[in-house]
């Protein structure tokens, strides 16, 4: 499997999501603000909803939904890569000494129940009654929950030149890349095809970059928010291996609102063909600053990058990338429903195909706008779905699509 993609839009042919877990039942009313969550979903009806979603895609495309924790539980097999991420994953409450005793006491796919739901002190002491853990209170965690992981999209991102793995933002959420990173750097189906552009070998602390913010706009052009939750250092880098790459000649990173409503660059738009774009009404010229990445040279096995700061719109720069392109506002532009389906993540579409899309059913006015524009729609329920704020793209991770 070539683990690169040329557009949003090319007929699916593989996704990676996860069919939220245990992890949401730790979401309390005290935690949820720093968990990322707007309210406290109810887990069997988040599982329902997010089922109808899984077997939409299947069943309209025919695409190969991967499930993130069948794929885990396979590289927890080894060992080696298990108590690494054990430790990774202890770093926070400073018990990485308990690693080795987690790994001999709980099976295999225990060990990934753990990893993504997190361990609290009192559940961990039924296997270690002697347990040390110091201050740390009996309801603690040792290993935090992760609540969004249902939000595949975040934790990497594939361009038409590799993969970026993310480095998250929020504390919240920065167990997420590292284990999609160690999937798809051990997995049997993946690890001989990553060509790996971020982090760049020595950061040990890289600079944030989250997939929401990554939009391929062509086979030669990427867009990266810079956001809430990117920033200009990664964006640089992230520009830089791309372009030494030589697939991408063209970076821009597009400046957004730091606004939770506008989080990632993909809460503001999304590419549904080659000349079709879905977007939140003026977000295209309310962006004010876009800068623009070139490669220079590559001279001694250095690479210098140029970046201009273009005075122009996000619209400007899309129409200078995409020809003949249309855009089409969430609600029709009508402004009251646009602002209330934006939170909703109304321009959050998953394009499955050119103009296929999967959309929430609660954003009517979008939906209805898309169907006139002559695009597919598949709508699939959201009650539960939208509370953790992120949409049908944001819950997607493609793996392959067809060429275009
Ligand atoms: N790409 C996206 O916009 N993802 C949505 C992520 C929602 C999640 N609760 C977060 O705040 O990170």
């Amino acid at each position: 499997m070539n683990l690169r993609l040329n557009s949003e839009f090319g007929t699916l042919k593989a996704v990676l999501m996860h069919r939220p877990g245990k992890e949401i039942d730790r979401l309390t009313p005290y935690n949820k603000e720093f968990l990322l969550f707007d309210d406290v979903p109810y887990l069997e009806a988040l599982q329902k909803e997010h089922d109808v979603f899984s077997n939409l895609i299947k069943e309209s495309t025919g695409a190969k939904v991967y499930q993130l924790r069948e794929l885990l539980i396979r590289v927890l097999y080894d060992q080696e890569v298990l108590l690494k991420l054990l430790q990774e994953s202890l770093k926070r409450s400073g018990m990485v000494h308990l690693a080795e005793a987690i790994l001999v006491r709980y099976s295999t796919a225990e060990c990934a129940g753990i990893l993504t739901a997190g361990l609290k002190v009192h559940e961990l002491r039924k296997k270690l009654p002697n347990l040390n853990v110091g201050e740390l209170m009996e309801y603690a965690f040792v290993i935090s929950p992760c609540p969004n992981l249902y939000f595949q999209r975040d934790p990497m991102a594939l361009t038409p030149g590799g993969i970026i793995f993310s480095s998250m933002r929020m504390e919240g959420r920065q167990r997420e890349a590292d284990l999609l990173r160690t999937i798809f750097e051990n997995h049997p189906d993946f690890k001989d095809n990553i060509n790996k552009l971020y982090p760049v070998l020595g950061h040990d602390n890289p600079p944030s970059i989250e997939g929401g913010d990554i939009i391929v706009l062509s086979q030669k052009a990427v867009a990266i928010g810079n956001s809430e939750r990117t920033d200009e250092k990664a964006i640089y880098h992230a520009a830089k291996a791309m372009l030494a790459e030589g697939t991408v000649e063209r970076v821009y990173e597009v400046h957004l609102p730091q606004k939770r409503q506008f989080m990632h660059l993909d809460t503001v738009f999304t590419i549904l063909d080659e000349n079709l774009v879905l977007t939140y009404p003026d977000a295209m010229n309310a962006v004010l600053q876009t800068s623009l990445y070139t490669l220079k040279e590559i001279k001694d096995d250095k690479v210098h990058i140029k970046r201009e700061v273009l005075k122009e719109s996000l619209l400007t720069v899309l129409e200078r990338e995409i020809p003949h392109l249309e855009i089409l506002h969430t609600a029709a532009g009508n402004p009251d429903y646009a602002m209330r389906e934006q939170w909703f993540d109304g321009a959050n579409v998953f394009a499955i195909g050119p103009r296929r899309v999967i959309s929430y059913n609660r954003n009517v006015h979008t939906n209805r706008a898309l169907r006139q524009m002559g695009v597919e729609v598949l709508e699939i329920p959201s009650s539960e779905l939208s509370r953790g704020l992120g949409g049908p793209r944001c819950m997607t991770m493609p793996i392959s699509r067809s060429r275009v």
